[in-house]
C-alpha cells in the first residue's frame, strides 16, 4: 500500500445500560461503556454475543434497551451517518461482496454515501493504486480467493474512510501468511479500530479490551487488566464440559 490516510481523531463510543434480545432470547443486557481509545478488542466466548454487538456498533440493527452512540450519532436511526462513521468486515467475505468486479464493489459503497457514479468510480480506482492493486481494477470477484475477497472487502471499506472499522473475525478463517498480509494493510488504517475475537493474541497490542461472557460485560479494562484474567477462565472452562448445554 502506498501513501497513507490522514490520522483522524479517536471516536467516541458510549454505550448506556445496551441491552438486545434475538427471537425472544435476551443476547445482550446491560452494556454500559464509554471510550475513546484507538485499538478496542472485543472477546468472548462462541455465543457471547460479540457478532451482535459488531452489529449494533455499526447500526445494523438498532438496540431493544438502552442506547449506542458513535461520534454522537445514533447509527441506527441516522443511516447517513452511519454510512460516514462506521466500516465492518464480516468472516465471511461472501456475505459481504454484491458486485461481479472489483471496482463495482468499493464504487458501490461510495455510491451509498452519496457521491456521483464518475466520482465513486473515480475514488475506487485511487484506493486500487493506494494498495498496489491497480491490477485488479477489472477483475471478477470469482476469480478472487478467500484471502484476496478479504482485501478486497478491506479496500472497499477503507475507500469510504469510515471513522470507525469494526473487524468480525474477518482472517479467521484465512492461513497465516495471508492473515499476516491482511494484518500489515489493515495497520495502515489510522482511525479508530475495534476487533473481535476470541483468541487473545489477536489483540495483545490493543489500548482497551471488552470480555464479554453470556451477553453480559465481564470486565472492561487494559489488555494486562483484562487478558490475563480472560485467558484464566477460558483455560478453566475448557477443563469442563457445557459443549452439550443448550441454550434454554
Ligand atoms: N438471528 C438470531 N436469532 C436468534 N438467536 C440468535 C441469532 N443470532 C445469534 N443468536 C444467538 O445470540 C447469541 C449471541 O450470538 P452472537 O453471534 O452475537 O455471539 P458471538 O459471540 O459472536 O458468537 P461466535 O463467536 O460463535 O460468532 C447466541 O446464543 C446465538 O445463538
Amino acid at each position: 500500500m502506498s501513501g497513507t490516510d490522514p490520522i483522524p481523531a479517536a471516536s467516541h463510543i458510549q454505550l448506556d445500560a445496551l441491552g438486545h434480545d434475538l427471537e425472544g432470547r435476551v443476547v445482550l443486557e446491560g452494556i454500559s461503556v464509554e471510550t475513546r481509545a484507538r485499538r478496542i478488542g472485543i472477546v468472548g466466548r462462541n455465543g457471547s454475543g460479540k457478532s451482535t454487538l459488531a452489529r449494533l456498533l455499526a447500526g445494523l440493527i438498532a438496540p431493544t434497551r438502552g442506547s449506542l452512540r458513535v461520534n454522537g450519532c445514533d447509527l441506527a436511526a441516522d443511516r447517513k451517518a452511519a454510512l460516514r462513521e462506521v466500516g465492518i468486515l464480516f468472516q465471511n467475505p461472501d456475505h459481504q461482496i454484491i458486485f461481479p468486479t472489483v471496482t463495482e464493489e468499493i464504487a458501490f459503497g461510495l455510491r451509498q454515501q452519496g457521491r456521483t457514479k464518475r466520482e465513486a468510480e473515480t475514488l475506487a480506482v485511487e484506493t486500487l493504486i493506494r494498495f498496489d492493486k491497480e491490477g485488479w481494477r477489472d477483475a471478477y470477484v470469482t476469480t478472487l480467493s478467500q484471502g484476496q475477497k478479504q482485501l478486497l472487502c478491506l479496500m472497499a471499506v477503507s475507500a469510504m474512510a469510515p471513522k470507525l472499522l469494526i473487524l468480525d473475525e474477518p482472517f479467521s478463517g484465512l492461513d497465516i501468511p495471508t492473515k499476516a498480509q491482511l494484518a500489515r494493510y489493515l495497520g495502515l488504517y489510522h482511525g479508530t479500530l475495534i476487533q473481535i475475537t476470541h483468541d487473545p493474541r489477536e489483540v495483545e497490542g490493543y489500548d482497551e479490551i471488552l470480555w464479554l461472557d453470556q451477553g453480559k460485560l465481564r470486565m472492561h479494562g487494559s489488555v494486562a487488566e483484562v487478558l490475563p484474567a480472560y485467558i484464566e477462565e477460558m483455560t478453566r472452562q475448557g477443563e469442563a464440559d457445557d459443549i452439550a448445554d443448550l441454550p434454554g
